[in-house]
């Protein structure tokens, strides 16, 4: 009883605990760390999920709040031994402004960072994003490359703009005291452009794992950067995505792209002109704009076991089944959808 009390004496807080990622998190650490003692979810939404997760043996609160707003934040972090700053503003296409993007993602990490040196945190883990180091707009290719691999970053676009602004803060900071399935999908994406994706719940996982290994290694693992990374394989955007859609009834026609890439530039260029000449009347965010074309066409891949030597990461689901679990995923998204 004595031990169970004194192993259970930690406070964790996630933002944007709501969301893909955070309630992944969430969930995660309710399984895997024994230390818990509380959990702090914050987020602007709260899910009804979160209901079931209160009559378990770890005191879960959910907090609503906004990272942006200073006071909330402290109040928030106030007392919690580790921090994880999943919330952030996820945009590429256009929806948000680059004001909003901004003071979501940098300000609410300012905010986050303020709040641990304030209220004496001494471990914060922050959700960066592979959009950080590229692609870049010249469509260098990152092939397989690691963290410590050189590559020209250009951060032209708001979202990246702001992971990079916000990824440098926390950085900095390090040491400061104190779809409806069922049809076919036009492959618009060579095959041989490859990208790197990883697991959702791996991602959690190394998430855990960094948050419950910092303390012991902080002289190692502080101010380090961290790819995420699994045994998902090494495909391109769609042939990856068709692991999961084609098993859900989704067929990709062609072996080739159907359009050529300059047609595909210049539907993208044509979507940015009508957002922008919309934007007064009605928001027009599709999916293709000169941007998630350039990302979706340029080789980014990573190739590292960084986070294995520093603090023994290992994927907890295989391909096999992080591909079932998504899957299932899939198709759960698509029977809520009908
Ligand atoms: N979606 C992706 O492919 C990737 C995402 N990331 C990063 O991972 C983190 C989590 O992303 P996802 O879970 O995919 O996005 P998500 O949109 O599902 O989750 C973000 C959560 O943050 C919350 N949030 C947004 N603004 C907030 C605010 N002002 N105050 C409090 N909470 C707020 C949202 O309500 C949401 O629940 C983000 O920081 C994102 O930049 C990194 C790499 C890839
Ligand atoms: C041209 C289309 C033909 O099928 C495909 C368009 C796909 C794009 C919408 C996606 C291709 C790559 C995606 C991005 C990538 O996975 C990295 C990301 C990391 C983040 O932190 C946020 C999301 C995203 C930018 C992701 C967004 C969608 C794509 C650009």
């Amino acid at each position: 009883m004595a031990d169970s009390a004194q192993a259970q004496k930690l406070v964790y807080l996630v933002t944007g605990g709501c969301g893909f990622l955070g309630e992944h998190v969430v969930r995660m650490l309710l399984q895997r760390e024994p230390r818990l003692r509380e959990l702090r979810i914050f987020d602007l939404q709260l899910g009804p999920w979160l209901e079931e997760l209160k009559t378990g043996p770890v005191q879960v609160i959910a907090i609503k709040g906004d990272v942006t707003q200073a006071h909330e934040v402290i109040a928030a972090v106030a007392g919690a031994h580790v921090v994880i700053h999943a919330a952030g503003l996820v945009d590429v296409f256009g929806r948000a402004s680059p004001e909003t993007i901004h003071k979501v993602n940098v300000q609410g990490t300012q905010n986050v960072i303020e709040a641990c040196v304030q209220t004496g945190t001494q471990f914060l883990v922050y959700t960066s994003s592979m959009e950080v180091v590229g692609p870049n707009v010249k469509g260098h290719p990152f092939y397989r490359g690691n963290e410590d691999t050189p590559y020209e970053a250009v951060h032209r676009h708001p979202y990246p703009h702001s992971k990079a602004l916000a990824e440098q803060l926390v950085l900095e900071a390090n040491g400061r005291k104190g779809l409806r399935l069922g049809g076919r999908l036009f492959r618009a994406i060579p095959t041989s452009v490859e990208h790197g994706r990883v697991y959702v719940g791996n991602v959690a996982w190394m998430h855990v794992l960094v948050a419950r290994e910092l303390e012991q290694r902080a002289a190692l693992m502080g101010g380090q950067v961290y790819f995420c990374y699994d045994k998902s394989p090494y495909k391109s955007y769609e042939d990856f995505n068709m692991e999961f859609l084609g098993p859900c009834g989704l067929r990709l026609v062609g072996t080739r792209p159907l359009l050529p890439y300059w047609l595909l530039m210049l539907l993208a260029v044509l979507n940015a002109l009508l957002q922008w000449l919309l934007r007064p009347l009605v928001l027009y965010a599709p999916l293709l704009n000169p941007y998630t074309l350039a990302v979706a066409n340029t080789t980014f891949t990573v190739s590292t076991n960084k986070a294995q030597r520093h603090f023994g990461y290992e994927p907890l689901f295989s391909w096999e089944d992080s591909r079932t679990r998504t899957i299932r995923w899939v198709q759960a998204m698509d029977g809520s959808a009908q």
